[in-house]
This record gives C-alpha cells, sequence and structure tokens, in this order.
C-alpha cells in the first residue's frame, strides 16, 4: 500500500524497530559513464545490471541519436559503437531532460559525427551551469552554437571529429564538466589535457570514477593535482558490471539512523569511487553501527544521535536526505561546501531550507550550506521541485513526522523509479 492521492505520497512513520533488507538499482553516475564509454568503444560492451530510470533511458536516447544503438538484454544492454550518425548535413536532436551526466556528457560525442545536433530538455536544464564546458570544447576545436546563452538548447556542428590537445577548464560549478572532456578524450586526434582554474570542482569522488572508469575500458589516464591527461585510444571492455547506487541508498541508511533498528543494503561493494561510501564513516560518527561484509552494508542506530558540522563539497548529492536526518539530531548541525548545489535539479539550498522550514524545522540558509537547529516538526506538504532526491528527503522526514505529504513523488524515477514502492516496504 503506497498511499498516493492526488499527486501526493503520505510518507509513512516508522513504527517499531526498523529491521528490513532493501536492493537497491544501479548506480546512475557508473551507468550513464558505461554507456557513453560504450559507444566509444571499437566493440559492443554488455552493460549488465545497469539503472533503468529517466536519466539512464535518456543517456540510451541521446546515444541512439548519435549513432549508437543498444538492445536490451537480460540484465542489461548490449551497447553498440558510435556509428555514423545518418550523413554529412543531417540534423538530429538530443533529449536532456534533466539529466546533467546526459547534457554535460553527449556534446563532446556529437562532435565526432558529421551531424548538427541540437540539445535541449526541462526548463530546469536550461537553468544548469554548462557554459565553461561549452568554452573549452570550442577551444579544442568544436563548432557549437548556443545563440550566446551559455545553455541548452544549443546545437553541435559535428565536423567528423575533435583535434583535442590543451585546455584550461573552471569545473568549480560542476565535476561533470572535467568529466566530460576526459570521458570523451580517448576519441579526440591528440587526445586531451585538462589544466583546472578557479575554484575546486566539487565531487571529488565523480572525478575518481571517471578516472577508474576510463582505465576499465583501456585507456591511459593520467593526473597530477590539477592536471589530466587522457591519451587517444581505441577503447575497449567486453561486459561491464554496474554497481548498486549508494547515493540511492543514502535513505536507507539514513532510515536506520532516524528510525532505530537494522536496515541492511544488499550488494554494497567492498571497494567503490561512489561517493554514498563516505555515508558509512558519517553514520558511525552519529553513533551507528556500519557492518560490511560479503553480502552488503548493515546499519543499525537508536534514534537518538548528535548534531554535527558537515562541508559535503565532495560528496554534494548526498546533501538532501543528510539534512533532513540532521532534523532530528539533539544538538545543532551544519552543512557547508555546497554553494553548487544551487545549479543542481533545482536550487537545493533554497527548497531545502524552505520546505524543511515549512514543516518546523530550524532551517537558516548560508550562501554555501545550511544550519539546522532541531525543533519540534509537524505534517504538511513538501514541495519537491522535480528533484529526486528532495522526495527522498521527505521519505526520511515521514519516518518520525506523521502527515508530510510529498508531492509528485514519480519525479524520484529520474534515479529510482520503484522508490515509493521499496520505501514502502521497508517501513511496514
Ligand atoms: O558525474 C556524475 O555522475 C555526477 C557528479 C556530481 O555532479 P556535480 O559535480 O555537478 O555536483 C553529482 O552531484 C551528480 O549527481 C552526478
Ligand atoms: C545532481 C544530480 O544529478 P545530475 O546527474 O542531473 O547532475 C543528482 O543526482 O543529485
Amino acid at each position: 500500500m503506497t498511499n498516493i492521492r492526488d499527486d501526493h505520497w503520505t510518507a509513512p512513520v516508522a513504527g517499531a524497530s526498523l529491521d528490513a533488507a532493501v536492493r537497491v538499482p544501479g548506480s546512475k553516475s557508473i551507468t550513464n559513464r558505461a554507456y557513453v564509454l560504450a559507444a566509444l568503444a571499437s566493440a559492443p560492451t554488455r552493460v549488465r545490471h545497469p539503472l533503468d530510470s529517466r536519466d539512464t533511458r535518456l543517456m540510451l536516447g541521446a546515444l541512439a541519436s548519435l549513432g549508437a544503438r543498444s538492445e536490451e538484454t537480460i540484465d542489461g544492454f548490449l551497447v553498440h559503437p558510435l556509428g555514423t550518425i545518418s550523413g554529412r548535413g543531417d540534423e538530429t536532436t538530443v533529449t536532456l531532460g534533466n539529466a546533467g551526466t546526459v547534457a554535460r556528457f553527449t556534446p563532446a560525442l556529437a562532435t565526432l559525427g558529421d551531424a548538427s545536433v541540437q540539445f535541449d530538455g526541462d526548463d530546469a536544464i536550461r537553468r544548469r551551469p554548462i557554459d565553461p564546458l561549452l568554452a573549452a570544447l570550442r577551444k579544442l576545436g568544436a563548432r557549437i552554437d548556443d545563440g550566446g546563452r551559455g545553455a541548452p538548447p544549443f546545437t553541435v556542428h559535428g565536423t567528423g571529429g575533435l583535434r583535442g590537445g590543451r585546455v584550461d577548464l573552471d569545473s568549480s560549478a560542476s565535476s561533470q564538466f572535467l568529466s566530460a572532456l576526459l570521458l570523451a578524450g580517448p576519441a579526440f586526434e591528440q587526445g586531451v589535457t585538462v589544466r583546472l582554474v578557479g575554484g575546486a570542482p566539487p565531487s571529488e569522488p565523480h572525478i575518481a570514477m571517471t578516472l577508474d572508469m576510463l582505465r576499465r575500458f583501456g585507456a591511459t589516464v593520467e593526473r597530477s593535482g590539477t592536471e589530466f591527461h587522457v591519451e587517444p585510444a581505441k577503447l575497449s571492455c567486453p561486459e561491464y558490471v554496474v554497481e548498486p547506487d549508494l547515493s540511492t541508498a543514502a535513505p536507507f541508511v539514513a532510515a536506520a539512523v532516524v528510525g532505530g533498528g537494522t536496515v541492511r543494503v544488499h550488494g554494497w561493494p567492498k571497494q567503490t569511487t561512489q561517493p554514498g561510501d563516505w555515508l558509512r564513516g558519517l553514520v558511525t560518527e552519529l553513533g551507528a553501527k556500519a557492518t560490511l561484509d560479503d553480502d552488503g552494508l548493515s546499519v543499525t542506530g537508536g534514534g537518538a544521535f548528535p548534531g554535527i558540522d558537515l562541508d559535503l563539497h565532495e560528496v554534494g548529492e548526498l546533501t538532501p536526505v543528510i539534512a533532513a536526518m540532521l532534523c532530528f539530531a539533539e544538538s545543532p548541525s551544519s552543512i557547508t561546501g555546497v554553494a553548487h548545489l544551487r545549479g543542481h535539479e533545482t536550487d537545493r539550498l533554497t527548497a531545502l531550507a524552505t520546505e524543511l522550514s515549512g514543516l518546523g524545522a530550524g532551517v537558516t540558509e548560508l550562501e554555501d550550506g545550511l544550519e539546522i537547529t532541531p525543533a519540534p516538526m509537524h505534517g504538511g506538504v513538501f514541495h519537491t521541485y522535480e528533484d529526486h532526491r528532495l522526495v527522498m528527503a521527505a521519505a526520511v522526514l515521514g519516518l518520525r513526522v506523521p502527515g508530510v505529504l510529498v508531492e509528485d513523488p514519480e519525479t524520484v524515477g529520474k534515479t529510482f523509479p520503484k522508490f515509493v514502492e521499496t520505501w514502502s516496504d521497508l517501513v511496514s
């Protein structure tokens, strides 16, 4: 019983101490990187246990528009290399939705074909930063027409290949700009050498993920501080197995801390580049017990935990769930280092401050984060701004606050179409 009415879902309250086990779907970040690298490879790649969600379907659709077809298999997709699009001068479109990975990773691929490719998506993606990436691609030889907007809609006029070479990049608004250049680098005539300028990019684990996956596809990649080099190379990886998404697992981990009891996440990898792995240390600091074994991660919490000061610059996508969890801490908390979240699916700092305060929490918006002071909370509508992670955050609140009405729960389908059912099973 999922309790969705009039486009609102009443998030279930945790009764007795939790004792549950969940399986979460594949990692969005790994799936979409695997698809991009498969399209750049010289032979088909079997991607096993990928995430199947709005963002990953958009990626497969984008790659199909660019000439890389894919076929469904028993446990994922077989992705074929990029062919010719459909002939010189033809026009095609790529639909971005609100997927940062699709918007940032696929324009470089369009430079390799002969067609003019128009990129556009939801209103929200038109507001998300991309200009530094487009500027870097132009420096590397790309022809891109964005009407001076520095945002979608824009058109990449493919010229059958890209020179590549050295480029300076400001990736402080999103690590995805850097990942985009590195992922496509093996296909550029001279490879690519990126020197970071400006502030440090957020989401360092996602950069490590890019380097690791490039290597698994046979690329030669070097990093020396803020300089990255990718050699031109023919890629290949006959089979790639995608790990469960540990950021999607975050609300389930938080449930053990907030609700008390034990939650087991099957398939948690022993070694990973995913930012969500950082949660094991966090929950331990909050007094919960996290045990990683061959079958996954078990988290046991008691429901009571202290406040904490966190810099989430490296793991920004975990912020909504962590902010919701910290509303139940026994002392004040702060989250800093995440100004770039204003350019995520929505301005997450304003959205979280508004929605958490709206249900009674003592939340102050900082320029780069949030201050959270414990206060009694009450039910009401939690607006989700077409942001999957706000649905997950609201679910965490609902564990202890009766009557949290989550607006537009389907928006969670960006990364976890069955979230509501899985969450309801957890609590029942
Ligand atoms: O490369 C990736 O797969 C991602 C990088 C991060 O983006 P930002 O660096 O823009 O935060 C993260 O928040 C996003 O969910 C996925
Ligand atoms: C920021 C996120 O997504 P995207 O891949 O669209 O950037 C996210 O999933 O939290």
